[in-house]
């Protein structure tokens, strides 16, 4: 099936309120929610398109914009490939031009409306935060590096270290701060290694789960568990394994839109790749190395 390449706009407003607008029952996905956006034309750039079709939809000009998510998806009547970028910067106030109504949404009241299937991963990559700390070994070190240097909402802490009894209070104490905790078998935030993934056959009962990703067969996994967010590994080589294969960065985008949910990049990354990673797509950066202190 060919695929569909759309243009998505998330338009922010000042306060953070996100805008939404409802498709025309006559529409495919119609009746449901969407960013504004539509489909490229032939011979646009995606600035092109996005400007081009937030103009007739919501009748503003969009100044500045910056990828979000690339998404595939495939619909059983229609392949798509999402393009979403948020908008910093527009100007005029947005109204529905072709009579759909459209209202500001403050991002915690998403979850409320209805989106079509293939926009789960939208609404994760609006919420995680950029950075991903790993923590194997786990040391008071840096937990206090990482409490002093990112906020409660910038950071994801993995805490990869199987022997990492003698810090429960220090995780207990970093949850009650805000941070978000991910541990392997977690019940609120699970991680999956690709072993783990790949012998799953449903989703276990958590309400954020991620899991480790090498190739398409385990992002196709990922991607029929509903996965929430995934590491892509290893994007270049690390120190611990300088003879090893690697993804490189041109593998790590191809399978970053393949993915439904938000990807990390991971191994042999540090925080200079982050506007390189961020523009291919990534949710961000994952690493070890890269969230000690020097
Ligand atoms: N704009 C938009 N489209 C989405 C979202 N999620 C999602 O699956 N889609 C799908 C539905 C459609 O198959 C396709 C977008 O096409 P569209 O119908 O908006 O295209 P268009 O504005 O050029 O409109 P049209 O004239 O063809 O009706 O992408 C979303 O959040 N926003
Ligand atoms: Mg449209």
């Amino acid at each position: 099936m060919k695929v569909v390449h759309v243009a998505v706009a998330v338009i922010e407003r000042e306060n953070g309120d996100i805008c939404i607008a409802k498709r025309a029952d006559h529409q495919h996905q119609g009746g449901l929610w969407e960013f504004p956006g539509g489909k490229v034309e032939a011979g646009e750039t995606i600035t092109q398109a996005l400007q081009r079709e937030i103009h007739e939809e919501l009748g503003i000009d969009v100044l500045a914009h910056s990828p979000l998510i690339s998404v595939r998806y495939r619909y059983t009547d229609k392949h798509v490939l999402l393009d979403v970028h948020r908008i910093h910067q527009f100007e005029g106030e947005p109204h529905g031009k072709e009579g759909q109504p459209v209202v500001w949404c403050p991002k915690s009241q998403l979850k409320n409306y209805e989106f079509p299937a293939a926009n789960k991963g939208i609404l994760n990559a609006l919420i995680l935060p950029k950075q991903v700390a790993i923590l194997d070994p786990i040391s008071n070190e840096q937990v206090e590096y990482l409490t002093q240097s990112y906020a409660p909402d910038e950071l994801v802490i993995y805490v990869r270290d199987e022997n990492k009894s003698e810090f429960l209070t220090q995780l207990s104490d970093l949850k009650d701060k805000g941070y978000p905790v991910l541990q392997k078998n977690d019940p609120l935030m699970a991680h999956l290694t690709s072993a783990q993934l790949n012998s799953l056959e449903d989703r276990p009962d958590v309400i954020w789960l991620s899991a480790s990703c090498h190739n398409e067969a385990e992002i196709e996994k990922a991607n029929a568990l509903e996965v929430d967010f995934i590491f892509i590994s290893p994007v270049q080589v690390t120190p611990s394994h300088p003879g090893g294969d690697v993804l490189g960065w041109d593998k790590f985008q191809e399978l970053a839109e393949l993915a439904h949910m938000p990807a990390y990049a991971l191994g042999g990354v540090d925080m200079q790749d982050m506007e390189h990673a961020l523009a291919l797509g990534a949710q961000g950066i994952a690493g070890i190395r890269a969230f000690k202190a020097e």
